[in-house]
């Protein structure tokens, strides 16, 4: 008899906007991720201890894994839908939730071709064309990444981007998706939440023009950074964030990835946090964030 071969679906035959010309397995992209990590940890590592000669070789050894181009190629495929899917889907279901973004034709009858209500940096952005950039009447989009994949990111490193010198420069919302595990160095990683703070604006609750869910952080972690590791767990995250001044309003987590969004309700206090063991066990990771 022969086989009736099922009717594929419309989507099936459109080609996707961005698709990789030779696409990696899973297994593949996995191993370029975990090699570009452990050797940026290693790169870190040298300069600490300053020895140029060896950061010279980690170098090279980082280039022969594919750079930083070929680990964003891996981490886009882990962005496609059949992988888990963008992770700023979350982010603005979560604003919606919150009445930040609300529905087309309500937007439509408060603005008259004005400028979009809220402004959004993202760091560490892979594409312009995600969930949360598909409402553009409402959430003004700034992409930036330490390498550019064309047009509508800005290629720059959050750490060297000048702080805003206006309230016009700054942002009500800061997306650090899968950005904070890429920082090789502890003190670094609580540098990078420290200054987050300073591109937020500061009228926290007082204007009645604003959300009060904002000014917020959107923060996503692979699961083991938090789940297992011997100097993190999420109530040392929470009140690292705490001391910041940020407040949890949304979480979830997957079986890869957590999801937080904080509203910094007030000014970052000067507390610090070392680096300590908050439990032990041989399969544990080190993740650990340091804030000085
Ligand atoms: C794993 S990818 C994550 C991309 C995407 N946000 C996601 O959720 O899939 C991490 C990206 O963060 C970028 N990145 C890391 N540190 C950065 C920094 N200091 N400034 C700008 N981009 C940074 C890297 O270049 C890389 O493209």
């Amino acid at each position: 008899m022969a086989v009736k071969k099922r009717q594929k679906t419309l989507s099936h035959g459109r080609p996707p906007l961005s698709r990789p010309k030779e696409r990696m397995s899973s297994q593949q992209s996995r191993t370029i991720i975990r090699t570009h990590h452990r050797l940026q940890k290693e790169h870190a590592a040298a300069l600490r201890k300053g020895d140029a000669r060896l950061a010279e070789e980690i170098s090279r050894a980082i280039e022969k894994n594919g750079g930083l181009k070929v680990y964003q190629a891996a981490s886009k495929q882990g962005q496609s839908k059949d992988r888990g899917g963008d992770s700023s889907k979350v982010l603005v279901e979560w604003l919606r939730e919150a009445n930040v973004i609300q529905s087309d034709n309500v937007v439509d009858e408060h603005m008259d071709g004005g400028s979009a209500v809220y402004r959004c940096l993202e760091v560490g952005a892979l594409s312009p064309e995600n969930e949360i950039s598909k409402v553009p009447k409402q959430i003004q989009m700034t992409r930036i990444d330490l390498n550019s994949q064309g047009p509508g990111i800005e290629k720059q490193d959050f750490m060297k981007r000048p702080l805003p010198s206006s309230p016009d420069e700054d942002f009500d919302i800061v997306s650090l998706s899968l950005v904070l595990n890429y920082v090789p160095d502890p003190t670094q990683r609580g540098e990078m939440l420290k200054r987050v703070t300073r591109f937020l604006h500061r009228d926290m609750g007082r204007s009645t023009t604003r959300n009060s869910a904002l000014p917020a952080l959107f923060l996503v972690l692979p699961l083991p950074c938090v789940e297992n590791s011997r100097y993190l767990d999420e109530q040392l995250l929470l009140q690292i964030m705490e001391n910041l001044g940020f407040a949890l309003t949304n979480k979830k987590t997957t079986p890869k990835l957590c999801y937080y969004l904080f509203s910094m309700t007030r000014r970052p206090n000067l507390t610090k946090t070392d680096k300590r063991k908050v439990r032990d066990g041989p399969l544990m990771n080190n993740f650990c964030i340091v804030v000085e």
